[in-house]
Formats: structure tokens, sequence, C-alpha cells
């Protein structure tokens, strides 16, 4: 049987109690690390903590493992019982679904246990649900590459009055070549796209394509740490958001619609206040 475990927003102490039950069954315990390093600290000690609460040996599978090599972990699977953890929810990233797939077509048993994940923010920020149309990632501008893609979709909730969550890009970089010839695989830090980062290039996106989009007084709101102790969530216009610090990542957007009062009465709450 493969698992296929949610760990939530928070820490290692965020996994349900389902999914606790279904990791100390499990012979073999991976985690997935490239969209997990920096909520779990897994770069420091949160695999030991993590390890000591589930009471299991847990392999960090990094991008390549997940990406390249998941027959090998789903051959596993096949006699004995697997837990692949996701920070979030299992079907928050699409590499995840892509797993399932495959484990199905190998015609292995798959359970998922679900958890709290960004798709929380769509409501945690005081919008409902029902008001939102297509989600966009953002991703990193470079020097030589300005993406735009998702500007049409942004443009056409715009149109129809709907919010829009705009996730934010994680660059993980690959391993140096001196690391590898010493036969270990050292990763840098990934790069977390920030809220200021992703306002300063919808702006720059919105001059180029001088499709009325959006503007500087666009109401937005960001999202900062959803789930943990520290989370911020904070509205108001694309030009106050860039005053605001939000401090380490991850970070969300939420570009809002036409709003409904009850919405209104809630982004109040997460209003700058002058
Ligand atoms: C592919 S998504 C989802 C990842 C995860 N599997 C999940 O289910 O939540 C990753 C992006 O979601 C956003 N995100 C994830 N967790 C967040 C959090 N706790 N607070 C704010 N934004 C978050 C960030 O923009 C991040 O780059």
């Amino acid at each position: 049987m493969l698992y296929i475990i949610g760990l939530g927003l928070g820490d290692e102490r965020d996994i349900t109690v389902r999914g606790l039950d279904a990791v100390r069954s499990c012979h073999k315990v991976y985690v997935e690390a490239y969209t997990s390093l920096l909520s779990f600290g897994l770069a420091s000690d949160g695999l030991s903590r993590m390890e000591k609460l589930y009471g299991r040996d847990v392999v960090v599978a990094d991008r390549e493992m997940v990406e390249e090599r998941a027959d090998e972990i789903l051959s596993e699977a096949v006699d004995s019982d697997v837990a692949f953890l996701v920070v979030g929810d299992p079907f928050g990233a699409t590499t995840h679904t892509d797993l399932v797939v495959r484990a199905k077509k190998m015609g292995l048993k798959v359970k998922v246990i679900h958890n709290a994940s960004v798709m929380n923010a769509i409501g945690a920020c005081g919008l409902q649900l029902y008001h939102y149309g297509e989600t966009i990632s953002i991703p990193f501008f470079t020097d030589t590459w300005r993406p735009d893609s998702f500007y049409p979709k942004i443009q056409k909730n715009r149109q129809l009055g709907l919010h829009t969550l705009c996730l934010l890009d994680i660059r993980v970089k690959e391993p140096s070549l001196e690391s590898l010839c010493r036969g270990r695989k050292c990763y840098e830090p990934p790069k977390y796209m920030s809220i200021h980062i992703a306002i300063n290039q919808l702006l720059e996106i919105e001059e180029t394509n001088g499709g009325s989009a959006y503007n500087a007084e666009t109401k937005c709101v960001g999202i900062a740490r959803l789930g943990n102790d520290d989370q911020m969530i904070v509205a108001g216009s694309m030009k106050e958001l860039l005053d605001i610090d939000f401090g380490p990542p991850l970070h969300c957007l939420v570009i809002v619609g036409e709003t409904h009062p009850v919405e209104e009465e809630m982004l109040e709450f997460y209003s700058i206040k002058s």
C-alpha cells in the first residue's frame, strides 16, 4: 500500500492522528523535500524532530527522486507499506497527483490522507470560495525572461468580478557540480518569491500589456506563513502592500474581485489601519 499523507501547514505536529497511525504502520517513510525545506526546517533540526515524533526513520526525497525515480518508491510499495509525506495537502501540487496516477497504473493500492494546505488561504483571507476564478502561479523574472502567460487569466477573472489566488514561485537550485563530484548532493537553499516581488512583477506586466486588468490601487490580500503561529494576513491596495513587511516565506497573494458585503466586513478586519 502507498500512503500519501498531508502534513499540513505548520510543523511536524500538524499531521493528523489518522496520518500518524499510517506512518507508524509503514516500513519506509519518505518526505517530499523540495517544497517543504522551509516550513519544516528540514535543513536544520526539522527532520530529527519529525523522526522523533513519528517513531520512524524518514528519507528526504528531493525533486529528482520524486520526478525521475518515482518507480523506485512505488516498487517498494508493491509488497510493503510505504508512506510518502507531503507538506500541505497531497493534491496541493501536481507532482503528487502524478505519483498517484503512476501508482494506480501499476495496480498499487493508494490511500490519500488529507490535511490543510495553501488552499485554505482562499477562505482564511475572508473571501468566499464561490467568488474565485482560476488560480495562477507567478514565476520569477530573470534578466532575459519576463513570463506573463498568467496575465490573461487574471484579466478574465477581473472581467468576471472574481478573485484570483496567486501562488508564488519556489526556485530550487540544482546541486552544484562540485558537490556532485564529491559524491554528495548539496542543494543550495531554495529562493522563495515574496509578496513584494510578486506585486512588482504584476505591475510591470500590466504596464507592458496595457490591458487594464489591475493597477497599483487594486485591492489585494497578502498572506504569509498561513497556518503558523506568526501568520500574517493584510488587505490593502497593491501600492499599500508594498509598504508592509511580510517577513519570512512562504507567501501568497489574492487579487480581490467584486466583493459581497460579508467579504467586505472580513476584509475590514485585515485592512491596514491608518
Ligand atoms: C504548489 S503550492 C502548494 C504546496 C503544498 N503542497 C500545499 O498543499 O500547500 C506552493 C505555493 O503555495 C504558497 N504557500 C504554500 N504554503 C503557504 C503558506 N503556509 N502561507 C502562504 N503561502 C503558502 C506559496 O506561494 C508556495 O510557493
